[in-house]
């Protein structure tokens, strides 16, 4: 187990992480996210030592990672995939790590045929594309056999089969029992992998949840409905109250908030009218994340085409630096939808109250 308590450091006047309390737990993959400098790295390498704490202190399996004897055995690590000999082959590479951490060398080309490398073991890794250099730093994670594995950016430059790869190993990894604590930008691949989430912003904890209770806690659900007649019942859903809106993952589809899709069905039932979808819906990870995180965002392009997907509650000001709600600069629906309010509004609405779910374009797009 990695422990975590009050951890905290400070880079002359910058706060890079700011009294941080965690334990990462055996048998599940947490998944550790926040923006660009949130302060994911610097943790990462305190615990393992390449770091000194300014406050606060981390373990690992209850001591300080530099005083484990063996530390490949204990944490296996791939932080950059770049730091490592480049004038070495991947086999001496690894041989070097196992020879002084007491491990066998036979476990070299365990590894090398566990990650895929086994072909060019003899190259040198400085001729390394970026994704085999990763399979090399994860090769050399799991030299050791260790309980726990630590990754920063594991999926950085794998192609789609090495995420795939990479994805299985670490859920592997953690049905055997291990720790495995990992940090992504990848929003989707987390979803499917981590169990657990440990989400910072500005070097602060913004969540240490399941990934369930993350996503289901922090959803605006919302129901998926596709019907023949969906002019007839989009009409009398808003009459109903309920905000609806272009569905953009599915055409022909729009999502229905504010009723259940029990009274939508019902609705539909009573007024005769079919229906070809009606499921209930929560937010992806990507969109209850960039909510949770979007006043802890330190670096933002300012993007002509608006904020980002997922972002804020029906009616929330966008966030600093995207265009105001409103104005010309919203997209109307797709083709195909009705057009009842202002452009970009959802069905209905009264002209200038935007969707939130609708692109936030300055009209450049379908
Ligand atoms: N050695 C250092 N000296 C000074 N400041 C640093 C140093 N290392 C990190 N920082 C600063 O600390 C903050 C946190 O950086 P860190 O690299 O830990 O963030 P991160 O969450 O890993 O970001 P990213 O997702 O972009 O990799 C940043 O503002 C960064 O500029």
């Amino acid at each position: 187990m990695i422990e975590a308590r009050g951890l905290t450091k400070r880079y002359g006047n910058k706060l890079a992480v700011d009294q941080l309390s965690f334990q990462v737990r055996p048998g599940s993959v947490t998944g550790f996210l926040g923006p660009n400098g949130a302060g994911k790295s610097t943790t990462m390498r305190m615990i393992l030592g390449l770091d000194t704490p300014t406050g606060g202190n981390v373990t690992v399996n209850g001591r300080p990672y530099d005083h484990v004897q063996a530390p490949l055995r204990e944490m296996g690590a791939l932080l950059d995939a770049k730091a490592m000999h480049g004038g070495r082959t991947a086999y001496n590479h690894l041989l070097c790590l196992a020879q002084s951490n007491g491990i066998p060398n036979r476990r070299v080309d365990e590894v090398l045929g566990m990650v895929g490398l086994t072909q060019v073991a003899k190259k040198r890794a400085g001729g390394f594309s970026l994704g085999m250099g990763q399979r090399l730093g994860i090769a050399s994670a799991l030299l050791g056999d260790p309980g726990i594995l630590m990754f920063d950016e594991p999926v950085n430059g794998l192609d789609p089969e090495g995420i795939l790869w990479i994805r299985n190993l670490m859920k592997q990894l953690a049905s055997e029992g291990r720790t495995v604590f990992v940090s992504s930008h990848l929003m989707s691949e987390m979803e499917v992998t981590a169990d657990h989430l440990i989400v910072i912003g500005q070097g602060r904890m913004i969540a240490d949840t399941s990934m369930r209770d993350f996503i289901e806690t922090n959803s605006q659900s919302f129901t998926v409905v596709r019907s023949p007649q969906a002019e007839k019942l989009n009409a009398l859903l808003q009459a109903k109250g309920a905000t609806v809106t272009p569905d953009q993952a599915v055409a022909g589809s729009f999502r229905v908030h504010e009723l259940s899709p029990v009274v939508i069905g019902d609705l539909a039932a009573e007024h005769g009218i079919a229906l070809h979808e009606l499921s209930p819906r929560f937010d992806s990870l990507e969109e209850v994340y960039m909510r949770m995180t979007q006043h802890s965002v330190e670096y933002r392009a300012g993007l002509p085409g608006g904020p980002p997907p997922g972002w804020g509650p029906p009616g929330a000001a966008p966030p600093p630096g995207y265009p105001q709600q409103g104005g010309p600069q919203f997209a109307g629906p797709p083709p195909g939808y009705a057009q009842q309010g202002a452009p970009g509004a959802p069905w209905g609405a009264p002209a200038g109250a935007p969707s939130p779910s609708m692109p936030r374009s300055n009209g450049s797009e379908g």
